[in-house]
């Protein structure tokens, strides 16, 4: 060991877990790491770890089963003696036009979600201000910026909802509320409270499969996004691999 890591200022490669909602993210995901992929199965769920050392979660669709499965992950590796360091929370998700058009890649600075609280006459209030829980995770600065400097995803609020988007007016709606938001997803809350009660950091990329708005399901590109998917992980794993863990909370 150098003098540098028993200072604590350098640490080996990151200790990765990369959850998504479905097999065929996580194979997208996959696809970006040379060599063989080996399984690892744990009480419940099944990992897939790369020659790099990045475990890959197919973790399930919605918030609740997708922070359920990822905690077991984060279970798991602590009473292993093998902690995670970061959690990201990948997939295909719908991109608010202009900004985030199909194809393209969105990384988060806040991952929120935007259906957790109360419906009023005065309309919707978030738990928070109903005066308990949480609406908001911020990603670690830093690391945002190393995997939007290496993959050229733009940067914003990535929402979650347990409903799918289908309507121009909702769609409206949810920008109303949160004018930075970027693309909309089902899991990265979850995902991020998961992370959280561990201690661990979080970040969320979603590559565009489709618009947020009007459902229309001709309009899909998923083949496109999971094929962004591939090229984003090629590009944003060694550059996560020189981040530093130790920045976590350093914006
Ligand atoms: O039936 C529909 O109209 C419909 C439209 C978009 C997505 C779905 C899904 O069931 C996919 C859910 C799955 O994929 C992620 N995802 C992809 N696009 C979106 C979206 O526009 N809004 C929210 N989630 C989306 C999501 O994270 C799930 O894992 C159905």
């Amino acid at each position: 060991m150098d003098v540098q890591a028993e200072e604590g200022l350098i640490t080996a490669s990151a200790r990765v877990l990369v959850t998504t909602a479905v097999p065929v993210e996580r194979d997208a995901v996959a696809r970006a790491f040379p060599g063989p992929v080996t399984e690892v199965r744990l009480p419940g769920t099944l990992l897939c770890r790369t020659a790099a050392g990045w475990d890959l979660l197919a973790a399930g669709v919605g918030p609740a089963l997708a922070a359920a499965s990822t905690a077991g992950a984060l279970t798991a590796a602590a009473l292993d003696g093998a902690p995670y360091d970061l959690v990201v929370s990948a997939g295909i998700g719908g991109g608010f036009a202009p900004e985030a058009p199909v194809g393209s890649l969105v990384v988060a600075d806040a991952i929120t979600v935007a259906d957790l609280g109360a419906e009023t006459a005065d309309g919707f209030v978030p738990v928070t201000e109903l005066g308990f829980g949480t609406v908001t995770h911020r990603p670690p600065g830093p690391a945002v910026r190393a995997v939007s400097d290496a993959t050229g995803a733009r940067t914003g609020t990535i929402l979650t909802v347990s409903t799918v988007t289908g309507t121009a007016d909702r769609a409206a709606a949810l920008r109303g509320r949160h004018p930075g938001a970027l693309a909309e997803g089902m899991e990265g809350f979850g995902v991020a409270e998961a992370a959280a009660a561990h201690g661990v950091p979080a970040l969320e990329i979603r590559a565009v499969s489709n618009p947020v708005g009007p459902r229309d399901r001709a309009a899909w590109r998923i083949g496109d996004a999971l094929t962004a998917l591939t090229e984003a992980f090629g590009k944003l794993a060694p550059a996560l691999e020189s981040w530093n863990p130790h920045d976590a909370h350093d914006r």
